[in-house]
């Protein structure tokens, strides 16, 4: 795949005026994500513009719920027909499961492609200090990221979101086509921010990642079309 296809940019912005500026600005991003700021916002409105642009999409919702609940939400989601869907995997695995299903179920029926349903393993801003003395959770970071992909897969679902850091173990244990998709990742000249455990480009995408999650360093650069740029080119040595 090229490298730009594995870059997804989110559009965290507030409204759909800031979002079509910055799709605007990023003409060769052929994959956008539209996260809770901005469906929040605007609604499916925004996903029906980036159809008619021929951009893939990736809703991420990060649905953490009831099974019953976690299934209609799906049942509604499937609708959209998009590329690719989040839910925690916290939520358990029969809410996995019921999700999984009822996305499968709707999707068939109205005649859409169901999208790929991930789910997160563990936020890339937490730390190992907060996982274990604000989660309570007596595991290390990357045996409970890995325990809650295999989870995931166990369910049926076609991935998980992980941090970079984890991402080589997770690539090692699960099947090859567990999709596997990185947020905080950072090129070498960004700032990290408040991504606790990331890696460049480059590196996720050799330890075994199949997208990477890029947003605030291209989006937030004083020239995001530039600042894209020189993030494909970091890229391309490992995977053009
Ligand atoms: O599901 C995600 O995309 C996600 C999961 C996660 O664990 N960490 C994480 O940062 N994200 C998203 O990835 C994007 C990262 O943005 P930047 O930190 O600006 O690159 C944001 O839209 C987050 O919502």
């Amino acid at each position: 795949m090229n490298a730009n296809k594995r870059i997804i940019v989110p559009l965290d912005v507030s409204d759909e005026e800031s979002a079509i500026a910055l799709i605007n600005k990023l003409e060769q991003v052929t994959f956008f994500k539209v996260g809770l700021e901005l469906f929040t916002s605007t609604g499916p409105k925004i996903l029906d513009l980036l159809k008619s642009r021929q951009k893939r999409i990736f809703l991420d919702l990060k649905f953490h719920d009831i099974p019953n609940t976690v299934a209609g939400a799906c049942r509604s989601a499937a609708r959209y027909g998009v590329d690719l869907l989040t839910i925690h995997a916290t939520s358990g695995t029969d809410a996995l499961k019921a999700a999984s299903s009822a996305l499968q179920e709707e999707a068939a029926k109205v005649g859409v492609n169901p999208p790929k349903l991930i789910a997160i393993t563990l936020l890339t801003s937490i730390s190992s200090r907060q996982l274990a003395f604000d989660l309570k959770i007596p595991l290390e970071l990357p045996e409970y990221a890995l325990a809650m992909a295999l989870m995931a897969q166990e369910t049926g679902l076609d991935g998980a979101v992980c941090s970079p850091q984890e991402v080589a173990q997770l690539r090692q244990t699960c099947k090859d086509d567990f999709l596997l998709v990185c947020p905080g990742v950072r090129p070498t000249w960004a700032d990290k921010g408040d991504q606790k455990r990331s890696l460049t480009p480059k590196q996720a995408i050799a330890s075994g990642a199949d997208y990477l999650v890029i947003g605030r360093p291209i989006t937030a650069a004083a020239d995001p079309q530039l600042a894209w740029q020189r993030t494909c080119e970091e890229l391309i040595t490992v995977s053009g």
